[in-house]
Parts: C-alpha cells; sequence; structure tokens
C-alpha cells in the first residue's frame, strides 16, 4: 500500500543532456520542503523544442538520466511521457499522476527561465491545480522581479509558487553540448557516468 500524504517532487526536463543543475534542484527541493522522492521526467516529445536535429535520442536521454540519479535513493525516474504519443504537456503529465496517486502532494520544479514563460505553457491553470510550483532562480535573475513574477503567476493562475533556496547555477545543456562539440572539459558539471555514456555513444559530437 501506498503511503498516505506522500510529497513527491517533480524534476522535469528536456534533459539533452541532464546536468549538475537539475540534480542540485532536485536535492534542494527534497530537503526544503521534506519531500519524500523526487521524480526525473524526462519530456517526451516538448513542443516548444521541436528542432532537436544533432540532440541525443529520447532512449539515450532516459539513460542519461537513470545513469545521473542512481546513486541517490530518493531519485526515480519517472519515464511517463516517453510514452505519450504526440506532443507532452505538463498538465496532462501532472493530471494524470494526481488521478494515480490521490493522495500525493506534487511538487512542479522548475528554474527561472521557465518561469518567465509559464503562463504561455499549455493550460498552466491546471498545472497550477494539480502541483505547487517551486522555482530555482537562474542566469542570475534578480531576486525581486522573480519573485515578483512568482506572485503575478500565483494571482493569476490561482497558483502557489514558493521559492527554492538553491544559489545561481551557471550551467546549462546548451553550453554543455556545445563543450563537447569542441572537444573541452565537461568533468564535475555532468556525472562521470553520463560523460562515459556520452562518449561510447559518441553523442554531440558533431
Ligand atoms: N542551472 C540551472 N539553474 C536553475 N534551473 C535550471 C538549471 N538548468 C536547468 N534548469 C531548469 O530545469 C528544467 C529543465 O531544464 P532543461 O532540461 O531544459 O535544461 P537546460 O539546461 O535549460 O537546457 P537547454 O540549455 O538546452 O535549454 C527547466 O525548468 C530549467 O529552468
Ligand atoms: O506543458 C507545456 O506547455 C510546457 C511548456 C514548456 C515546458 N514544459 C515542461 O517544463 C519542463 C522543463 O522544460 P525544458 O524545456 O526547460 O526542458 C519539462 O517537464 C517540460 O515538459 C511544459
Amino acid at each position: 500500500m501506498e503511503k498516505k500524504n506522500r510529497k513527491i517532487g517533480i524534476m522535469g526536463g528536456t534533459f539533452d543532456p541532464i546536468h549538475i543543475g537539475h540534480l542540485i534542484l532536485g536535492e534542494a527541493a527534497y530537503e526544503q520542503f521534506g519531500l519524500d522522492e523526487v521524480w526525473f521526467l524526462p519530456a517526451g516529445n516538448p513542443p516548444h523544442k521541436r528542432n532537436r536535429a544533432g540532440r541525443a535520442k529520447d532512449a539515450q536521454r532516459v539513460e542519461m538520466v537513470r545513469r545521473a540519479i542512481a546513486s541517490n535513493p530518493h531519485f526515480v525516474l519517472c519515464t511517463k511521457e516517453m510514452k505519450d504519443e504526440g506532443y507532452t504537456y505538463s498538465y496532462r503529465t501532472l493530471e494524470a499522476m494526481r488521478k494515480e496517486h490521490p493522495c500525493t502532494e506534487f511538487y512542479f520544479i522548475i528554474g527561472a527561465d521557465s518561469l518567465f514563460y509559464f503562463d504561455e505553457w499549455k493550460n498552466p491553470e491546471r498545472i497550477c491545480a494539480a502541483a505547487k510550483i517551486l522555482v530555482a532562480t537562474r542566469d542570475r535573475a534578480k531576486e525581486k522581479e522573480l519573485l515578483a513574477c512568482m506572485e503575478r503567476n500565483a494571482k493569476k493562475l490561482h497558483g502557489t509558487f514558493l521559492k527554492l533556496d538553491t544559489p545561481n547555477l551557471d550551467v546549462s545543456s546548451h553550453e554543455l553540448r556545445e563543450w563537447i562539440r569542441e572537444g573541452k572539459s565537461v568533468k564535475y558539471y555532468l556525472p562521470d557516468s553520463v560523460i562515459s555514456y556520452i562518449q561510447e555513444q559518441k553523442i554531440y559530437q558533431d
């Protein structure tokens, strides 16, 4: 039987590749909000990232996540969106999760860049009805602007937006892909197990 009143963090991302920023956000949310688990949810077919030529295949993104979280007992891989047909939307995924786990409280984790476009996502008010939103700073966003945007969204979408206490983590998948292509070291930005997989599979080399 599933424990009642569980608190689950959802760390959704394209993860192309997963990096320390994503892992630190998951761990910070776990600790700050007393979560039971954090589910890493690779985005199936994100509508906002249509041109993904030259990137990792879906199975490779999933495998990189599997390897990256393997050593953390409260991190779980969730491949729910990989089975979806067509584009994947967070409101659908979260509503399905709520249905499957009615006694669970969900916390959807995003960075500041996602927050600034959150009200343009599909049915954002339904995302807010299904989960609380945890927001981490990024790109040295001004604290005042970040908090103001969270407040605006909370009012407009009738949601709960909570600040994650993380430092600015200056790392992004697109920059890491670029470094790999240029033959630069990405050690410590990615877990070793992910780096060796990228090398074996020759991902992001050209
Ligand atoms: N360094 C970071 N600091 C804070 N949030 C982050 C960071 N990296 C990613 N995120 C957040 O994690 C989620 C998934 O990010 P995603 O997989 O798109 O990685 P990314 O580094 O933003 O990728 P890309 O550079 O290709 O756009 C998003 O909500 C994003 O805002
Ligand atoms: O549902 C949407 O309209 C939507 C639009 C943009 C992003 N998302 C989700 O937000 C998470 C982070 O997205 P990304 O592009 O930064 O990797 C991931 O779970 C996406 O599926 C969802």
